[in-house]
């Protein structure tokens, strides 16, 4: 369990992470969801201890990251797959990590096997292509069998089979009751692999929801009605439920924030006559984007989004 509470970063005068406050639970992948220069790394560098707060805390299972006695048994994290000594081969690599963090080299080849390295392990990390660097990323990550995994951008970079292979060891990792917190800038990724989703934008946390709720929040559902005056009627009951009314030519009314269930009962209580209810098939792709819109901090001129705020 990752456990973050007003937590915040300031380089300088930029406030680069805005107090945030999320729980991370156990038994399900989280993903972690922010356009570019979000403050998602800088968040996860902290819970690693990698990065002092400015204020608020990031914990694992209850203790930062400085008082756990063997960080590596508790923790796993792949935030830069290229951080591994060029010259050393895989094998020699994990066995440094296995001795400095008292875990015993019969577990080298366990995970090398795990991550399919094992015909490689001998080979200069060097001379490794990026998704074999992932793996040997991965590797050192579960060497110590931690119950909380950290992945910054697991999948950038790596090709159709590399991206199902981090997808499907993911989903094990959550199935096997580990907290598994994943960042990446696409939401595309994000809806095969997450079960929860926490966005944020410029530091601050925008939506913290499991996945299907958030495309639900987010559908319009359209109602047809033939007669003007049940249309004002339906109109005016939604609007009252603190629903946003849109009235669209063909008898359409466009009601956002609702479920279709909820405006099909109350049409029904209302004894009105529909020709047609539907919801939109909006994809998180543009839930997302539509929540993110004015986060951004390098937009495109031409996207037409607020530079600042
Ligand atoms: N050491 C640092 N010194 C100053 N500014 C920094 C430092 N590290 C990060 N930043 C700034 O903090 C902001 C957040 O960066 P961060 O890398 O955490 O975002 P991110 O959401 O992980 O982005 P990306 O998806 O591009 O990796 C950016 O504006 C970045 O330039």
């Amino acid at each position: 369990m990752i456990t973050l509470r007003g937590l915040t970063k300031h380089y300088g005068r930029k406030r680069v992470v805005d107090e945030l406050t999320f729980d991370v639970a156990p038994g399900r992948v989280t993903g972690f969801l922010g356009p570019n220069g979000a403050g998602k790394s800088t968040t996860m560098r902290m819970v690693l201890g990698l990065d002092r707060p400015t204020s608020g805390e990031a914990l694992v299972d209850g203790r930062r990251y400085a008082e756990l006695r063997h960080p590596l048994r508790e923790v796993g994290a792949v935030l830069d797959a290229r951080s591994v000594h060029p010259g050393r081969d895989a094998r020699r690599h994990l066995l440094a990590m296995a001795r400095s963090n008292g875990i015993p080299d019969a577990r080298v080849d366990e995970v090398l096997g795990t991550v399919g390295l094992a015909d490689v392990a001998g080979k200069r990390a060097g001379a490794f292509s990026l998704g074999m660097g992932q793996r040997l990323g991965i590797a050192g990550a579960l060497l110590g069998d931690p119950g909380t995994l950290l992945f910054d951008e697991p999948v950038n970079g790596l090709d159709p089979d590399g991206v199902r292979w981090i997808r499907q060891l993911m989903r094990s990792l959550a199935t096997e009751g580990r907290t598994v917190l994943v960042s990446s800038h696409l939401m595309s990724e994000m809806q095969l692999t997450a079960d929860q989703l926490v966005v944020i934008g410029r530091g601050r946390l925008l939506a913290d929801a499991p996945v299907t709720e958030f495309v639900a929040d987010d559908r319009a559902v359209h109602v047809r009605l033939p007669d003007p005056g049940e249309r004002q009627t339906l109109a005016h009951h939604l609007t009252g439920e603190g629903l946003a009314v849109e009235e669209r030519g063909g008898g359409e009314l466009v009601v956002t924030g609702g479920t279709v269930e909820g405006v099909g009962d109350l049409a029904h209580a209302l004894g009105l006559r529909l020709h047609g209810l539907t919801a939109d098939a909006v994809s998180l792709e543009q839930a997302y984007l539509r929540l993110t819109a004015n986060e951004v901090e390098y937009a495109a001129p031409a996207a037409g989004r607020r530079a600042g705020r």
